[in-house]
């Protein structure tokens, strides 16, 4: 996941090294023949992955700056080097080894780990603005004991006290968008994503505090994609700054729960309400410090990723009139079934049917979290090739998605691929696998099937513009337009003959 921030930073040292990097490329190999001579012989090495490693230093980093400039994303890189080079292929990008992978099988050997040979990557920069004890940066040992307090508090029954006020929020934040006509589903969806980040985090859902919070997290976010120079006013330093008052605000809301002792229905509250069992050895409370940096964590890791797949799916039920015929007629039913009763329960999420496999088929098409990388930690093989210690290997998620072997008609918007169970594991990567897979995985699809549950039975809409460019340097796969839609009102002429 963090990756392409690295990459972001790390494309303005390549600037810099591009001009170096003829001179190098000149002292160090004397002629481009000599280049030549070296790359033909990478190419026939046999028992490591095929697949070029470009030139000295640059590697080929400028192909893949291209590829993310043209606004089709770092797709379209790893795709031409895949249908080139087969499932397993080598590149340099930054100077660094890179190995991408796009077959289930390497998925399930990498993300489960059970070798022991792989750890997500460590990047310093990252850490300085999430925190060094966020789960994104943590050493193996604290990522299994801050996982373990978390994975509680996003069990099942922590998601079904939360329903009802998604679905709350989700109706009020929906109410005005037929007044207003041309909606940009990503502006909003972000609004709404936020809101019930924070409600469900800190009970916060309105206030000058949130509007601050949300401020710091975007200047937070932008310092993610910036190059970590700690000077005056960069974008770096505004980044630190801004965690620096976030911490700040958490300690102080930390500080005031403990002294009034005030329950909350919140995951700050479910930290802190540890503070009162007996000290238990084996796995000790969260330290402040911990619950800081993981706050502020989540808060990154689920708004931003939520409302870009929200946006993918209105995008898609948009363009697809018979997914979205068949889904609203799932879905007005339903409503009718729940009448008199306003707001939505779990149960109600786990009679979603198709809406579930919308939800599922949304986020295989948009990849929001195109690919995984994960820092090789000791020689091993994968796909019969050698892979070496200290190179960086890459489940490339997107590949697996749109790969014909394992998914039909893969270009094809179509949820019931999703009916037959038995499909091959590892196949559906949206939110990753193994011991570091998504941690708010339910919520995240609660909040997509409550969205659209409310949208379908509410609105219909036309995208009004189709274009699927992805923003550029964006933390995540995010469309560029926002997904501009006209929105009108069902009639209840509609709706009744749907549920009839
Ligand atoms: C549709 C929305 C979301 C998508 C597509 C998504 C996707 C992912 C993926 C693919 C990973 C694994 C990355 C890897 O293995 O390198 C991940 C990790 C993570 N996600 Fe999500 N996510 C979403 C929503 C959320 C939400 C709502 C939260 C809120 C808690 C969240 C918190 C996290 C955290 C903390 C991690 C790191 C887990 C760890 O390393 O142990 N995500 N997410």
């Amino acid at each position: 996941m963090l990756l392409p921030l690295y990459h972001a930073w790390a494309c303005l040292c390549f600037c810099a090294a591009l001009v170096l990097g003829g001179y190098v490329l000149v002292m160090m190999y004397g002629s481009v023949g000599t280049v030549r001579r070296r790359r033909d012989y990478e190419e026939f090495e046999v028992d490591v992955p095929p697949g070029s490693l470009g030139l000295p230093v640059i590697g080929e980093t400028l192909q893949f700056m291209a590829a993310i400039k043209s606004g089709r994303g770092f797709y379209d890189f790893v795709e031409s080097r895949r249908l080139r080079c087969g499932r397993c292929f080598k590149t340099n990008i930054f100077g660094e080894t890179h190995v991408f992978v796009s077959t289930a099988t390497s998925a399930k050997m990498i993300l489960n780990n059970d070798s022991g040979k792989f750890t997500k990557r460590y990047i310093r920069s990252i850490a300085q603005l999430v925190g060094n004890q966020s789960l994104l940066c943590a050493s193996h040992q604290q990522h299994r004991h801050v996982r373990g307090h978390l994975n509680n508090f996003f069990s099942t029954c922590s998601l079904s006290a939360f329903i009802q006020q998604f679905d709350v929020l989700i109706v009020k934040s929906l109410d005005d968008w037929e007044h207003r006509g041309t909606v940009v589903v990503l502006d909003e969806a972000l609004k709404i994503t936020f809101k019930i980040m924070c409600r469900m985090l800190l009970s916060l859902e309105s206030g000058r505090q949130l509007e601050m919070l949300q401020e710091d997290v975007s200047i937070v976010c932008k310092a993610m994609l910036a190059f970590p120079l700690r000077l005056p006013r960069t974008r770096f330093q505004r980044g630190i700054e801004a965690r620096e008052r976030i911490m700040s605000a958490l300690e102080t809301l930390i500080t005031q729960r403990r002294l009034a002792r005030t329950s909350h229905e919140d995951c700050l509250n479910y930290l802190l309400s540890n503070d009162d069992e007996t000290e238990c050895k084996k796995d000790p409370k969260l330290t402040t410090g911990e619950i800081k940096d993981n706050i502020l964590t989540m808060i990154i890791a689920g708004h931003d990723t939520t409302a870009s797949a929200i946006t993918w799916m209105v995008k898609f039920l948009g363009e697809n009139e018979t997914v979205l015929d068949k889904l609203r007629a799932e879905q007005v039913c339903f409503a009718k079934k729940m009448s008199g009763r306003p707001f939505l329960k779990l149960e109600d999420i786990g009679e979603m049917s198709y809406a579930s496999k919308v939800v599922k088929e949304s986020l295989r098409m948009a990849s929001v979290v195109p690919w995984f990388p994960r820092l090789v930690l000791q020689d091993c093989d994968i796909e019969g090739y050698k892979i070496k210690r200290g190179w960086n290997v890459n489940v490339n998620a997107k590949s697996v998605h749109f790969d014909p072997a394992v998914h039909d008609n893969p270009f094809e918007f179509n949820p019931s691929r999703f009916d037959d169970e038995s499909k091959l594991p590892y196949s559906f990567l949206g939110f990753g696998a193994g011991g570091r897979t998504c941690l708010g995985m339910n919520m995240a699809k609660a909040m997509m099937l409550v969205f659209l549950h409310r949208l379908v039975t509410t609105y219909k809409w036309r995208v009004l513009d189709p274009d699927s460019t992805l923003e550029k340097w964006a933390l995540f796969s995010r469309l560029k337009n926002g997904c501009p839609v006209l929105v009108t009102r069902l009639a209840e002429e509609t709706t009744d003959a749907l549920a009839d």
